[in-house]
């Protein structure tokens, strides 16, 4: 049986050897990047590295603290790199993300970074289509049922995360849309962008730089061009 928990750590800990003293980097959420943070965690305590962190949910916030990386909320530079992971991947380097609703935050971050490194288990990658995982998409809970049905015009069926009850750490709701497919991320996303009442969509084009999959014994690294 295929053990992800270690191809997600052996992902975390390849992108945690690239960060280097004096960086100000992007840290994501969710379980592949709680590998991350621990890794680099013991980077700092073992070798004395000095790394600033913005860090995209609170519960990344509170790992990263404490194992004793500095997290700050803003900076008027881009970040060094961001490292993050996903939900999906495809090899030109779009990105389905917001299983753990922190997309709004994640996108921000990422954008405000010179690079964008994605950390993933081998099932995350997708060589054909995008779509499987039902797209997130952050919106506003004022007016959310026609919210709804103005996000189903764009062709797939939309459940609010736990029937509405799920808050983000902005406050909002999370619109959980299956497609059947996604064969032009850009365009979904640009369209899903246009509906009043959306903050953000999972969908993440031109901002990886890399993709970092881990294997049973290792990774596969793809370099995505701009
Ligand atoms: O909102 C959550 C993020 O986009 C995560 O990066 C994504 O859901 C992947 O999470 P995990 O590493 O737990 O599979």
């Amino acid at each position: 049986m295929q053990d992800l928990e270690a191809e997600k750590m052996n992902a975390a800990k390849e992108a945690a050897k690239a960060v280097r003293s004096g960086m100000t980097i992007g840290i994501g959420s969710g379980s592949t990047v709680n590998h991350f943070i621990r890794a680099l965690g013991e980077r700092v305590k073992e070798e004395g590295l000095s790394v600033t962190c913005v860090v995209s949910s609170s519960q990344s916030r509170r790992l990263a603290e404490e194992n004793g990386l500095r997290v700050i909320e803003d900076i008027p530079e881009k970040l060094d790199i961001d490292f993050d992971g996903a939900d999906e991947a495809d090899l030109k380097g779009n990105l389905i993300k917001g299983g753990g609703g922190a997309l709004t935050r994640e996108k921000i971050v990422a954008y405000n970074s010179r690079e964008l490194w994605v950390m993933v288990d081998s099932t995350k990658i997708k060589r054909d289509y995008l779509g499987r995982f039902p797209l997130p998409v952050e919106i506003l809970p004022f007016m959310v049922s026609r919210t709804l049905k103005n996000l189903e015009e764009a062709g797939c069926s939309c459940s609010l995360r736990g029937g509405g009850a799920y808050r983000t750490d902005n406050g909002n709701v999370i619109a959980d849309c299956r497609f059947k497919r996604i064969d032009d991320p850009a365009a979904l996303e640009r369209r899903l962008k246009m509906v009043p009442g959306v903050v953000e969509v999972g969908i993440f084009t031109s901002l990886t730089s890399r993709i970092i999959e881990g294997t049973v014994d290792g990774v596969q690294v793809y370099s995505i061009p701009k």
